[in-house]
Protein backbone atom coordinates (compact mmCIF):
# COMPACT_ATOMS: atom_id res chain seq x y z
CA UNK A 1 0.00 0.00 0.00
CA UNK A 2 0.80 3.45 -0.89
CA UNK A 3 -0.22 6.23 1.47
CA UNK A 4 -0.10 9.96 0.53
CA UNK A 5 -0.68 12.10 2.75
CA UNK A 6 -1.53 15.62 0.49
CA UNK A 7 0.49 18.48 1.91
CA UNK A 8 -1.64 21.07 -0.22
CA UNK A 9 -1.17 24.20 2.15
CA UNK A 10 -5.29 24.36 1.50
CA UNK A 11 -5.58 20.62 2.26
CA UNK A 12 -3.54 21.83 5.86
CA UNK A 13 -5.51 24.75 6.74
CA UNK A 14 -9.07 23.44 5.59
CA UNK A 15 -7.84 19.87 7.82
CA UNK A 16 -6.79 22.09 10.59
CA UNK A 17 -9.75 24.70 10.36
CA UNK A 18 -11.70 21.08 11.18
CA UNK A 19 -10.74 20.35 14.66
CA UNK A 20 -11.93 22.98 16.06
CA UNK A 21 -13.98 22.14 19.23
CA UNK A 22 -17.38 23.64 18.82
CA UNK A 23 -17.06 23.88 14.87
CA UNK A 24 -20.90 23.65 13.31
CA UNK A 25 -22.47 21.21 11.51
CA UNK A 26 -22.97 23.55 8.39
CA UNK A 27 -19.03 24.41 8.32
CA UNK A 28 -18.09 20.86 9.56
CA UNK A 29 -19.53 19.73 6.34
CA UNK A 30 -18.71 22.18 3.74
CA UNK A 31 -14.80 21.54 4.74
CA UNK A 32 -15.50 17.90 4.04
CA UNK A 33 -16.86 18.58 0.67
CA UNK A 34 -13.85 20.37 -0.25
CA UNK A 35 -11.16 18.54 0.96
CA UNK A 36 -12.77 15.26 -0.71
CA UNK A 37 -12.77 17.53 -3.68
CA UNK A 38 -9.21 18.19 -3.38
CA UNK A 39 -8.07 14.24 -2.19
CA UNK A 40 -9.59 13.32 -5.36
CA UNK A 41 -7.97 15.65 -7.29
CA UNK A 42 -4.63 14.41 -6.50
CA UNK A 43 -5.77 10.15 -6.47
CA UNK A 44 -7.12 11.09 -9.97
CA UNK A 45 -3.33 12.28 -11.21
CA UNK A 46 -2.30 9.63 -13.10
CA UNK A 47 -5.09 8.98 -15.33
CA UNK A 48 -4.38 8.69 -18.83
CA UNK A 49 -5.58 11.07 -21.51
CA UNK A 50 -6.27 11.13 -25.11
CA UNK A 51 -5.94 13.51 -27.79
CA UNK A 52 -8.79 14.34 -29.68
CA UNK A 53 -9.90 17.73 -32.13
CA UNK A 54 -12.85 19.82 -32.01
CA UNK A 55 -14.40 22.56 -33.56
CA UNK A 56 -13.07 25.68 -31.70
CA UNK A 57 -14.25 29.13 -31.43
CA UNK A 58 -13.59 30.53 -34.45
CA UNK A 59 -14.38 27.31 -36.69
CA UNK A 60 -11.12 25.84 -36.65
CA UNK A 61 -9.99 22.78 -35.58
CA UNK A 62 -8.50 22.24 -32.36
CA UNK A 63 -6.67 19.57 -30.33
CA UNK A 64 -7.49 18.93 -26.87
CA UNK A 65 -6.99 16.57 -24.15
CA UNK A 66 -9.71 14.14 -22.64
CA UNK A 67 -9.70 11.93 -19.01
CA UNK A 68 -9.78 7.96 -21.71
CA UNK A 69 -12.59 6.06 -20.73
CA UNK A 70 -11.79 5.94 -16.73
CA UNK A 71 -14.27 4.31 -15.26
CA UNK A 72 -14.82 5.13 -11.66
CA UNK A 73 -17.45 3.99 -8.89
CA UNK A 74 -17.40 6.16 -5.70
CA UNK A 75 -17.91 4.34 -2.54
CA UNK A 76 -19.21 6.60 0.20
CA UNK A 77 -19.34 3.89 3.91
CA UNK A 78 -22.05 5.13 5.02
CA UNK A 79 -22.82 7.27 7.36
CA UNK A 80 -20.01 9.70 7.06
CA UNK A 81 -18.74 8.84 3.60
CA UNK A 82 -21.97 10.76 2.33
CA UNK A 83 -20.35 13.52 3.27
CA UNK A 84 -17.51 13.43 1.09
CA UNK A 85 -19.84 12.68 -1.78
CA UNK A 86 -20.89 15.33 -3.49
CA UNK A 87 -17.06 17.09 -3.17
CA UNK A 88 -15.65 13.94 -5.31
CA UNK A 89 -19.18 14.25 -7.76
CA UNK A 90 -17.83 18.10 -8.47
CA UNK A 91 -14.80 16.17 -9.37
CA UNK A 92 -15.68 13.39 -11.18
CA UNK A 93 -19.58 13.71 -12.25
CA UNK A 94 -20.04 10.55 -14.29
CA UNK A 95 -18.76 8.30 -11.64
CA UNK A 96 -21.13 5.69 -10.66
CA UNK A 97 -21.98 5.12 -7.18
CA UNK A 98 -21.92 2.46 -4.56
CA UNK A 99 -23.17 2.46 -1.11
CA UNK A 100 -21.60 0.42 1.85
CA UNK A 101 -23.31 0.82 5.10
CA UNK A 102 -20.93 -0.52 8.10
CA UNK A 103 -20.90 0.53 11.62
CA UNK A 104 -18.10 0.12 14.07
CA UNK A 105 -19.53 -1.32 17.54
CA UNK A 106 -18.38 1.36 19.95
CA UNK A 107 -17.24 -1.47 22.50
CA UNK A 108 -14.99 -4.15 20.31
CA UNK A 109 -14.76 -1.45 17.65
CA UNK A 110 -16.00 -4.28 15.02
CA UNK A 111 -17.48 -3.41 12.12
CA UNK A 112 -20.65 -4.42 11.38
CA UNK A 113 -22.32 -4.76 7.64
CA UNK A 114 -25.87 -3.38 7.37
CA UNK A 115 -25.92 -2.68 3.88
CA UNK A 116 -24.18 -2.86 -0.09
CA UNK A 117 -25.04 -1.74 -3.24
CA UNK A 118 -22.53 -2.20 -5.79
CA UNK A 119 -22.54 -1.14 -9.64
CA UNK A 120 -22.24 -3.07 -12.09
CA UNK A 121 -18.74 -3.99 -13.42
CA UNK A 122 -17.04 -3.32 -11.13
CA UNK A 123 -13.64 -5.89 -12.31
CA UNK A 124 -13.98 -2.98 -15.01
CA UNK A 125 -14.06 -0.04 -12.59
CA UNK A 126 -11.84 1.91 -9.81
CA UNK A 127 -12.92 2.14 -7.05
CA UNK A 128 -12.25 5.29 -4.80
CA UNK A 129 -13.66 4.46 -1.39
CA UNK A 130 -14.89 7.46 0.78
CA UNK A 131 -14.66 7.91 4.27
CA UNK A 132 -13.70 11.05 6.65
CA UNK A 133 -12.23 8.86 9.56
CA UNK A 134 -9.13 5.80 8.91
CA UNK A 135 -9.51 4.54 12.72
CA UNK A 136 -8.84 1.00 13.43
CA UNK A 137 -8.76 0.43 9.71
CA UNK A 138 -11.82 -2.19 10.62
CA UNK A 139 -14.50 -0.53 8.20
CA UNK A 140 -12.11 0.23 5.67
CA UNK A 141 -11.01 -3.61 5.31
CA UNK A 142 -14.32 -5.26 5.48
CA UNK A 143 -15.08 -2.28 2.70
CA UNK A 144 -12.15 -3.79 0.37
CA UNK A 145 -12.78 -7.45 1.20
CA UNK A 146 -16.61 -6.79 -0.36
CA UNK A 147 -15.44 -4.89 -3.46
CA UNK A 148 -12.68 -7.66 -4.31
CA UNK A 149 -15.16 -10.27 -3.45
CA UNK A 150 -17.41 -8.66 -6.34
CA UNK A 151 -14.47 -8.77 -8.55
CA UNK A 152 -13.11 -5.17 -8.01
CA UNK A 153 -9.14 -5.45 -8.53
CA UNK A 154 -8.14 -1.30 -8.53
CA UNK A 155 -8.87 -0.24 -5.44
CA UNK A 156 -8.03 3.64 -3.54
CA UNK A 157 -9.04 5.32 -0.62
CA UNK A 158 -9.79 9.05 0.08
CA UNK A 159 -10.07 9.97 3.69
CA UNK A 160 -9.66 13.39 6.07
CA UNK A 161 -7.57 11.73 8.78
CA UNK A 162 -6.01 8.39 9.14
CA UNK A 163 -4.06 7.01 12.71
CA UNK A 164 -1.21 4.64 12.04
CA UNK A 165 -2.58 1.93 13.84
CA UNK A 166 -5.46 1.84 10.97
CA UNK A 167 -2.57 2.47 7.70
CA UNK A 168 -0.88 -0.57 9.21
CA UNK A 169 -3.66 -2.57 8.94
CA UNK A 170 -4.60 -1.89 5.66
CA UNK A 171 -1.10 -2.47 4.28
CA UNK A 172 -0.32 -5.87 5.61
CA UNK A 173 -3.67 -6.94 4.62
CA UNK A 174 -4.19 -5.20 0.90
CA UNK A 175 -0.83 -3.49 0.09
CA UNK A 176 -1.73 -2.91 -3.28
CA UNK A 177 -4.73 -0.43 -2.39
CA UNK A 178 -3.23 3.06 -2.38
CA UNK A 179 -4.86 5.26 0.49
CA UNK A 180 -4.87 9.39 0.24
CA UNK A 181 -5.47 11.17 3.11
CA UNK A 182 -5.37 14.81 4.30
CA UNK A 183 -3.70 14.08 7.95
CA UNK A 184 -1.75 11.36 9.53
CA UNK A 185 -2.41 11.61 12.71
CA UNK A 186 -1.00 10.64 16.09
CA UNK A 187 -2.61 7.52 17.47
CA UNK A 188 -5.71 6.01 18.72
CA UNK A 189 -7.48 6.74 21.99
CA UNK A 190 -8.67 3.59 24.07
CA UNK A 191 -12.04 4.22 22.75
CA UNK A 192 -10.64 3.74 19.06
CA UNK A 193 -11.18 7.77 18.55
CA UNK A 194 -8.50 9.29 16.35
CA UNK A 195 -6.20 11.74 18.36
CA UNK A 196 -5.56 14.46 17.87
CA UNK A 197 -8.58 13.83 15.27
CA UNK A 198 -11.63 15.32 14.38
CA UNK A 199 -14.43 13.77 17.12
CA UNK A 200 -17.32 11.52 15.43
CA UNK A 201 -17.14 12.51 12.02
CA UNK A 202 -20.45 11.09 11.55
CA UNK A 203 -22.17 12.82 14.26
CA UNK A 204 -20.49 15.94 12.97
CA UNK A 205 -21.74 16.15 9.04
CA UNK A 206 -25.40 14.76 10.47
CA UNK A 207 -25.72 16.66 13.55
CA UNK A 208 -26.80 13.84 15.92
CA UNK A 209 -24.62 15.47 18.53
O1 LIG B 1 -11.43 2.48 11.23
P1 LIG B 1 -12.54 2.10 12.13
O2 LIG B 1 -12.09 1.75 13.52
O3 LIG B 1 -13.45 1.07 11.55
O4 LIG B 1 -13.39 3.43 12.38
C1 LIG B 1 -13.72 4.30 11.36
C2 LIG B 1 -15.19 4.25 11.07
O5 LIG B 1 -15.93 4.79 12.17
C3 LIG B 1 -16.78 5.83 11.70
O6 LIG B 1 -18.03 5.36 11.35
P2 LIG B 1 -19.11 4.86 12.42
O7 LIG B 1 -19.02 3.39 12.60
O8 LIG B 1 -19.03 5.72 13.64
O9 LIG B 1 -20.46 5.10 11.66
P3 LIG B 1 -21.19 6.44 11.18
O10 LIG B 1 -20.45 6.89 9.96
O11 LIG B 1 -22.55 5.96 10.88
O12 LIG B 1 -21.14 7.46 12.27
C4 LIG B 1 -16.03 6.35 10.49
O13 LIG B 1 -16.81 7.10 9.61
C5 LIG B 1 -15.49 5.10 9.87
O14 LIG B 1 -16.41 4.44 9.03
O1 LIG C 1 -11.85 9.33 15.58
C1 LIG C 1 -12.80 8.69 15.07
C2 LIG C 1 -12.78 7.28 14.97
C3 LIG C 1 -13.83 6.66 14.38
N1 LIG C 1 -14.88 7.38 13.91
C4 LIG C 1 -14.91 8.73 14.01
O2 LIG C 1 -15.88 9.36 13.58
N2 LIG C 1 -13.86 9.35 14.60
MG1 LIG D 1 -19.78 7.81 13.76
Amino acid sequence: MSVHEVNHPMVKHKIGLMREAGISTKKFRELTAEIASLLSYEACRDFPLEGKTIEGWDGNPVQIQQIKGKKVTVVPILRAGIGMLNGVLDMIPNAKVSVVGLARNEETLEAHTYYEKFVGRLDERLALIIDPMLATGGSLDATIVMLKNNGCRQIRVLSLVAAPEGLARISAAHPEVDVYVAAIDERLNQSGYILPGLGDAGDKIFGTK
